[in-house]
């Protein structure tokens, strides 16, 4: 059994280990963040610019798609950060994060016109524009070792009610998309045909609302992990002084 120095020694390696990072990571991620909470930033100003002056969401969603879905795609390098071991993340809960949003930018919102102006779509984009310039900021500030509380109360508190909100929105958007789905027989492939392949597009999107239901909480109880590592644990090291 180790004593309680070699303990200590043992804690002091996990800390620093887990705060040094190699300088170019440190970098490129520093770099990352920054840009990342500055896309987001400015998406955040063109909605309420665009609110303010129209007085409707009708056309929001076409104002801001470009840059929502440039740094929406951007974030897949999230996956190569868990992947490579540049940051402390499971790669499962992060691809499951990220490719939810790459299919609902790309394959929802995009592909079916119909549904650009649903009140649902500025529901998610809302929760999820709120969300990432919180967790990138709380990311650089982090990485500078110069973290606001108040961003890291924001990082662990408001996927609470964020994360509800911006699923709902995203099945929302999914249900009304489905009647147009179903009448286009958009992005399906109908037998018979030379690969003998069917494929039908309104039924991958039920398949796709179904997959929340055992995928949305093992995200939810993750962060909730987090929130319970980042804050309990500094409240634990208060009541040990
Ligand atoms: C093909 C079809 C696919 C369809 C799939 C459908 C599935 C649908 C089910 C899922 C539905 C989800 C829908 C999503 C909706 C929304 O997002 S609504 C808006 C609210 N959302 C949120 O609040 C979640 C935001 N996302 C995240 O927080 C992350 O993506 C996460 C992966 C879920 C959790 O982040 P994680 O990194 O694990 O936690 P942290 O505590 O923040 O960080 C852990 C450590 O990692 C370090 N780190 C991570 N990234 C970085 C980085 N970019 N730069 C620097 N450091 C980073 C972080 O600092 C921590 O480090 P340590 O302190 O050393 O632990």
């Amino acid at each position: 059994m180790a004593s309680s120095e070699e303990d200590g020694s043992a804690e002091d390696k996990e800390n620093n280990k887990k705060k040094t990072k190699r300088p170019f990571v440190t970098a490129w991620l520093t770099i990352y963040n920054i840009a990342m909470t500055a896309g987001w930033m400015v998406l955040a100003v063109a909605m309420i610019r665009f609110y303010i002056q129209k007085g409707t969401h009708k056309g929001l969603y076409k104002s801001i798609s470009r840059t929502l879905k440039f740094f929406q795609t951007f974030a897949l390098l999230e996956i190569f950060h868990c992947a490579f071991g540049m940051v402390r993340t499971s790669v499962i809960v992060t691809g499951v994060q990220v490719c939810s949003r790459i299919f609902m930018v790309w394959f929802v919102t995009h592909s079916i016109k119909q549904i650009q102006n649903e009140e649902s779509v500025v529901l998610f984009l809302v929760a999820w524009t709120v969300t990432e310039i919180t967790r990138y900021s709380f990311y650089t500030f982090s990485l500078l070792n110069h973290l606001p509380y108040f961003i890291k109360w924001a990082r662990y508190n408001l996927f609470i009610v964020l994360y509800p909100v911006g699923v709902a929105g995203e099945l929302l958007t999914i249900y009304a998309a489905l009647p147009y789905v179903r009448k286009s027989g958009m992005l399906s492939v109908r037998l018979p045909n030379k690969y003998n392949v069917s494929f039908d597009y309104y039924i991958c999107l039920i398949i796709v609302m179904l997959s929340y239901i055992p995928l949305f909480p093992q995200l939810f109880f993750h962060m909730l992990r987090q929130r319970r590592k980042v804050l309990h644990g500094e409240v634990m090291v208060e009541k040990e002084d």
